[in-house]
């Protein structure tokens, strides 16, 4: 029995996680993208939920089997161009209004093989998988309007000086040393946000991406940081400062401790050489760097998780 207090509440639904792997052999200079792609649909579903009555689901094994045909009809040139191909198409049903369509592209690079002159040499055909970090793209599309995001995940750094933390309250429970000398450490999420007017066809997406990549390792090496907050901070103004086509930046970084080892019970100093690699807890930093012009798009980041 369906009770008239209870009502459906935000909803959507899709294929998670389709893995594609779209090789172009159009050359004997194979090209390879590794995606995982997931395509959520929204729009007034209710009566899914509430009566078993189908006739508006778009199945989740046709979303997937249209992740394999594009990457076959269109190829896949970067995941923020496929996505936009994906959210698109599917927006065209009446049954839709809208959805979240995210991927996540995994990095190979070619094996590198002498040549005949003795030199290494890129391989035509053979690639080993570079670990380095993921690149991630998510495209909303709501009321007609489309949130376009490019980004990456755990992208693992570290310096062994150049990093302080001082001069924060004490109470009580405060049992931490302020240092002027510290590891810093993260593993640094990101997503930033395309301004509303950008044409997608004009953003070289790639460039775009080995840019802020670039820009964000070179701020964690060269400020001098205060905290892992300020240094996210500049992170993202420097991106901002440098990517017009970027409104909003958003990061999670957790700060991956490295606790000083008291090497003094074996009569051994330890002028910050030998550390322990924290593992649980962390600390962790979630904030948004944002043009003050720029308009609030709440939409395009519900339900992305852990970004504030
Ligand atoms: O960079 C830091 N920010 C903090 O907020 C914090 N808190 C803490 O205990 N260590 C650190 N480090």
């Amino acid at each position: 029995m369906s009770s008239p207090d209870i009502v459906l509440g935000p909803n959507q639904y899709g294929k998670a996680e389709v893995r594609v792997v779209r090789v172009n052999r159009d050359t004997p200079v194979h090209t390879l993208m590794d995606l995982n792609v997931s395509s959520m649909l929204r729009g007034d579903f209710t009566d899914c939920y509430t009566e078993g009555d189908n006739t508006r689901v778009i199945a989740t094994d046709t979303q997937k089997n249209t992740v394999y045909a594009f990457a076959k009809e269109h190829g896949i040139t970067t995941p923020e161009q496929f996505l936009l191909l994906l959210g698109r198409h599917f927006t065209e049903y009446a049954e839709v209004d809208g959805g979240r369509w995210t991927a996540e592209s995994y990095p190979w690079e070619r094996i590198q093989v002498p040549s005949s002159d003795g030199t290494l040499t890129e391989h035509e055909h053979s690639f080993v998988k570079s670990k380095q970090e993921i690149r991630t793209a998510a495209l909303t599309i709501q009321n007609g309007d489309e949130h376009l995001m490019g980004g990456f995940s755990d992208l693992t750094v570290l310096k062994t000086t150049g990093s302080e933390f001082s001069g924060y309250p004490k109470d009580r429970y405060t049992t931490l040393p302020e240092t002027r000398d510290r590891v810093m450490a993260t593993d640094i999420t990101a997503r930033w946000l395309f301004a509303a007017d950008v044409d997608a066809q004009e953003v070289d997406f790639d460039a775009l991406y080995a840019q802020v990549k670039q820009i964000v390792m070179e701020q964690f090496a060269l400020v001098h940081s205060l905290s892992l907050q300020q240094t996210l901070y500049a992170a993202g103004e420097a991106v901002l400062g440098a990517a017009e086509q970027i409104e909003d930046i958003r990061f999670v970084m957790p700060n991956n401790h490295h606790y000083v080892v008291d090497l003094s019970p074996f009569g051994l100093e330890n002028p910050n050489e030998v550390f322990q690699a924290g593992d649980r807890p962390y600390g962790l930093m979630n904030a948004s760097v944002t043009r003050r012009a720029a308009p609030e798009r709440p939409q395009a980041w519900e339900w992305i998780g852990g970004f504030a």
